[in-house]
């Protein structure tokens, strides 16, 4: 038995047809989604990511804003550049792509973004607002991830899911959302004891650790769905998830490929974000 591979590339596709639709409306009552993407420095890994939204947001006919900055910019720069476009009524989103140079205060600088324009999710407004059950803009990747579940029909309610990671990108925002799906949600670490055996337990398991390959067969129970949301090079320069793919295919129920699976739905969430943003926007010039 071989697994079910969940395209994140078709269901990516199927997304920006629904997305379209969307954008035909609001232009038809002279609205435009606006996406300013603020990258800072020259890592090869984010130049690639800001290169691929672009592509898809222009596609799509949204209004996409690049901000490059020097890797040598000052937080007080940045922050200024951040408060111009929290007062710019034709931008709808915000985000500033991670990881920045060490001078920038992360954390800071997500809180400086209005949370009505903090596309990501990550100020600490959002976040409140994510664990609390309320709505909010929330993280790309999870949202995407739940997206593909889905589509795939990857039942949620009682089952058991098991987050592996805890960053506030991926991890933590993934387990709230499977939370607010009525999943039973375990988030293991790397200090988790008999992580394998937790893995096992799962009838949905993510996986974002940031270890080449490192989940094998034995993490795994026999018709789990299994989600790689790791992109790391393996020693052949190679792309190559968390997951070690031609093993746990064997075993695993569904299976997202690396690339192909989690990168292009994370693209997805970001830009269902900065649609649902935009009809808001529109819902407010109606009052
Ligand atoms: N501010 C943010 N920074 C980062 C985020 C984020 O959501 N917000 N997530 C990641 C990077 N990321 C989006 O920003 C991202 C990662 C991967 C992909 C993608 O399309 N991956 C492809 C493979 C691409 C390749 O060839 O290397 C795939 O998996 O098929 C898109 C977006 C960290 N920073
Ligand atoms: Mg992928």
């Amino acid at each position: 038995m071989s697994a079910i591979i969940m395209s994140g590339t078709q269901v990516a596709q199927q997304a920006d047809a629904e997305f379209q639709q969307r954008i035909q409306h609001l232009k038809q009552r002279q609205i435009t989604p606006g996406l300013a993407v603020v990258l800072i420095g020259d890592d090869p890994a984010s130049a690639i990511y800001v290169r691929n939204k672009q592509r898809r947001a222009q596609k799509l006919g949204i209004n996409y804003q690049l901000h490059h900055l020097a890797a040598s910019v000052t937080q007080a720069e940045l922050l200024t550049l951040i408060q111009q476009l929290n007062q710019d009524p034709d931008v709808d989103g915000v985000m500033v792509q991670m990881p920045v140079p060490p001078q920038i205060d992360a954390t800071t600088v997500m809180n400086t973004i209005d949370p009505d324009k903090d596309v990501d999710g990550f100020s600490v407004v959002n976040v409140g607002r994510l664990w609390s059950g309320e709505s909010g803009n929330f993280p790309g990747t999870p949202r995407g991830i739940m997206r593909l579940l889905a589509a795939y029909q990857i039942h949620l309610a009682g089952q058991q899911a098991v987050v592996i990671g805890r960053s506030n990108i991926v991890g933590k925002p993934m387990a709230s959302l499977l939370l607010r799906a009525n999943a039973t949600v375990t988030v293991a670490h790397s200090k988790t004891r008999n992580l394998a055996a937790i893995a096992r337990q799962a009838d949905i398991l993510i996986v974002a650790i940031g270890q080449p390959e490192m989940i094998t067969a034995q993490y795994v129970k026999p018709g789990a769905t299994v989600i790689d949301v790791g992109m790391n090079h393996n020693a052949q320069g190679k792309l190559v998830g968390d997951v070690q793919f031609a093993d746990v295919q064997e075993i695993a129920g569904f299976i997202t490929p690396v690339p192909g699976g989690v990168g292009p739905m994370t693209i997805t969430g970001l830009l269902d974000q900065v649609i649902t943003l935009a009809e808001q926007r529109a819902q407010r010039d109606d009052h």
